[in-house]
This record gives structure tokens, sequence and C-alpha cells, in this order.
């Protein structure tokens, strides 16, 4: 019987200089020097059954790429198709099929298998949780979120121009081990995903055997698609954990800016939490990137609050938000988040002193333009009705390094944010 993978690891509890409480987790880091005498052969099993299961999507991506651009154009179709309505309710063609109809693996399995084909890569940078609860104690396990840009294959390889950061690092093979390897170290029960170029290959069949059910939402013009080799267009996706949550309803959002339909998506689910009944809106987002693009950010903000309004006040129904805004705190969408009526706070501003103060980035690169080190990805929340109780600290600027991301060690130029969030017992005020 398959066993969530956030059991299989305890936790421990550790006090650091500042007197902040740290939860580490032990046996889940690569160790470092590798092996020299004998590094274990990659033997990849699981992740290699993950490509077969993809097989007649890859083959039939292979016979038309033949034809020149035709795999841009078979997903741009593709796309257009999946995006043709602005918010449509459970298209089931973008909801995972029944993981119970594989076989489950078991993570540590896994875990393996990434850390043998990662076996000359150096190792894993330590990241602690900082404990932040409150004196509300509650009943029931919190509910870890996970917020990442994993960064595009097809865009970290053809467009993003990470000067510093050589091809090699970028090798598919191994890169998505480092990024499957963050996942499976922090064990989230819900992961909100953007720049997924790789769901339908790797992430759906690898995530929904470990017991997570996914949905992913194309961008209609993704960039990738210009990207010679690429492997489809990048989007958003969202996985939860089916033995923690039940799907209550799923919307695929189609961003719009003043009235005119974007390129940015986002997913919104209701989900039902087995232990408590309680039920819960989660939803995942990526903004328009580039400066000069501030007013058409806010608009798509607006437009995002609206639709989460929708779907949350109706139920009276706390909310989660993961995204990367692509916009930095002094921003008007990132202020309209604040002063919302949802009343949402951003986790991440609970690591600083006061409480007040996003950190300093979460994402750190160097392109030809120069440095670009912003705060940009964000977890809101309903602050009432929610309680972070802890959060998964920053990389430092020593661990990032000169270079910057990504890295040999860091699979993408953002970074994980992870959060515990339990529900208030009583919520204080309005939601
Ligand atoms: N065929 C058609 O008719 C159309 C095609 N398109 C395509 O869509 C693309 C634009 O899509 P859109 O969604 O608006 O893209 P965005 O401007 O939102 O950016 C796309 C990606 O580029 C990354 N990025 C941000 N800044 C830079 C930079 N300085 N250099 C390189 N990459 C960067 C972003 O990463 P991050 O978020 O991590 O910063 C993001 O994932 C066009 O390039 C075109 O290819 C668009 C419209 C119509
Ligand atoms: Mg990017």
């Amino acid at each position: 019987m398959y066993q969530s993978p956030r059991r299989l690891c305890s936790a421990l509890l550790q006090r650091d200089a500042s007197g902040l409480r740290r939860l580490t987790t032990p046996g889940l880091r690569r160790q470092s020097p590798p092996p020299a005498a004998a590094p274990r052969p990659a033997s990849p099993r699981l992740l290699a059954a993950a490509s077969a299961a993809s097989g007649a999507a890859r083959s039939c991506s292979r016979t038309v790429c033949s034809m020149g651009n035709g795999t841009s154009r078979l997903y741009s179709a593709l796309a257009k198709a999946l995006n043709s309505s602005a918010a449509s309710q459970h298209p089931e063609y973008l909801v995972s099929p029944d993981p119970e109809h594989l076989e489950p693996i078991d993570p540590k399995e896994l875990l393996e298998e990434c850390r043998a084909v990662l076996h000359t890569r150096p190792p894993r940078f330590q990241r602690d949780f900082v404990d932040l609860r409150t004196d509300c104690p509650s009943s029931h396990p919190p509910i870890r979120v996970m917020q990442w840009n994993i960064l595009a294959q097809a865009l970290g390889e053809g467009k993003d121009n990470f000067v510093q950061c050589p091809v090699e690092a970028l090798k598919w093979e191994e890169r998505k081990c480092l990024i499957l390897e963050e996942i499976l170290a922090y064990q989230p029960d819900i992961l909100c995903l953007q720049e997924v170029d790789h769901y339908f290959d790797t992430f759906q069949p690898l995530l929904s055997r470990l017991g997570y059910q996914g949905t992913f939402f194309p961008k209609p013009w993704s960039p990738c698609l210009d990207v010679e080799h690429n492997n489809g267009p990048d989007g958003c996706a969202l996985f939860f954990l089916q033995n923690r949550f039940k799907l209550v309803n799923s919307a695929n959002i189609r961003l719009t800016a003043m009235t005119l339909k974007t390129n940015q998506v986002a997913i919104a689910q209701t989900l039902e939490c087995k232990e408590s009944s309680r039920q819960f809106c989660i939803a995942v987002t990526h903004l328009k990137a580039r400066t000069g693009w501030e007013r058409f950010r806010s608009a798509q903000g607006c437009d995002l609050l609206q639709n989460l309004q929708n779907i949350t006040q109706g139920a009276k129904i706390p909310l989660i938000v993961c995204g990367d805004f692509n916009a930095e705190p002094t921003e008007e969408v990132y202020k309209h988040f604040a002063s919302s009526s949802l009343n949402l706070n951003s986790a991440y501003k609970l690591l600083s002193a006061d409480g007040q103060s996003e950190p300093p980035y979460t994402t750190w690169k160097i392109r030809t333009s120069g440095e670009c080190r912003h705060t940009l990805d964000y977890i809101w929340y309903s602050k009432h009705a929610l309680s972070v109780r802890s959060a998964l600290d920053l990389l430092t600027e020593e661990q990032i390094g000169p270079n910057r991301l990504p890295s040999f060690n860091y699979p993408s130029d953002h970074l994980s944010l992870v959060c515990d969030f339990s529900f208030n017992e009583e919520p204080d005020g309005l939601l």
C-alpha cells in the first residue's frame, strides 16, 4: 500500500544560534565528496519507466519534429484548443489519469536513482525549516505547500541567456534529477510549479506514482515553442497528494488584462482535507515577465483576484496563492494582493525580523545585461483562516556562489519556497 513520502522520514528539530528552531530532514542529503573509488552505477529503472510511459507522446513529437518546426505547430494548435475558454471547469484532458492504475514508487528508491545520476555533481545545498509557530495549536497535520518556478528546459537552454551557467549544468537528464531531489527532500502535500515543459513525459508519470494528482495548463503561446528541439509549451502545474485531499473543483484560468486575453495562465482548485474535512482553494500562476510590463501584470493580478474572489467568497473558504509574479514588492500587482479584500498575507514575510519584509531575493542570475537579483515569487494565504507553522529558509549568497543560478547544484534560477500551513481553529475575523 502506498505510504505518504512525508511519513517515511522523521524530522529532527534543531536550534541555531539565532534561537530560531530549525527543522532538518536527515537521510535525504547527497554525500560530498562523491565516492571516488566505485561510484554506484546509475540504474535509472524508475526514471526510465517514466520516459517509457510517455513513449507515445514522445515518438509523436519526434515524428512531427522531423517535418521541421512541427512540434511547435502541433503544441500551439493543442494549446489553442485547450485555451478556448477563459475559465473552464474540470476539463478532463488536463486532469491526470487515475494513478491507481500505475504501480506506486517508493520515494526512497526514486531518490536513490536520482542520486546515482547526480553522483558527479556537487552536494545539495543545506536549507532548514524555520519554526514560526504561534500559540494556536492544531489537531491536524500541517499542509506543506511548495512554490517553484523550475525553469523551462527550452528557455534555460535556448532563451534565458544565463551567461555564467555552463551548458552541461543544464543537461535535462541530470537537471530533472536535481528538481526531483528537491521535491523528494521536502515532500510537499501540494506542489505549485511554473515553467513546466516536461509535464507529460516526466512530472506527471513520476509524481502520480508517488501519490500525487496533477493538472497542467500550458501557456497559449509558450516562448518554448520558438526553441529548436523544444519539448512542447511551458505552463503552470499543480499537484496534490491524493491520500490527503479530495478534489472538489478545478478551474483553468487564462488571465485577462483590461478585458484582453493574455498569454499567462493560472490553475485554481478547491480541495477538501481528508483529515479535517475543511475545504480551501489553492491557486498557481506565472505573470508576464520583464520591465515595462508593470501595468499589464497589475491588470493580470486584478483578474486573478477577481476569479479567486468568485471561487472562494461564494464558498467562504480560505485561499493559498502561489506564483512567480515577476513583480517586486514595490509593484502595483503586489500591492493589490497585499490590500485585497481577500485578506491575504505573504508567507515569506514571516521570515523577516519584523514580519513585514519580503526576503531580499527569490531569483538570482547573471544575464548578458548583468546580474538580476529580485524578489518575484510569493505564497499568499488567508491570514485569518490559516497560520504558517514553518517556512524553508532561502539559500545564502555564499551558497548560491559567484556564478549565481542555475548551477551544477541548483537546477533553477528561482528558489523553491516551502511553507507548512495549519487551519486556525477559530478564524479571527472575516476570511
Ligand atoms: N506566435 C505568436 O503569435 C505569438 C507568440 N508569442 C511567443 O510568446 C513569447 C512571449 O511570451 P510571454 O508569455 O509574454 O513571455 P514573458 O515575457 O512572460 O517571458 C517568458 C519567459 O521568459 C523569461 N524571461 C524573463 N526575462 C527574460 C530576459 N530578460 N531574457 C530572457 N528570458 C526572460 C521569463 O522567465 P521568468 O518568469 O523566470 O523571469 C519567462 O518564463 C514571445 O517571445 C513569442 O515567442 C507570443 C504572442 C504571440
Ligand atoms: Mg524563467
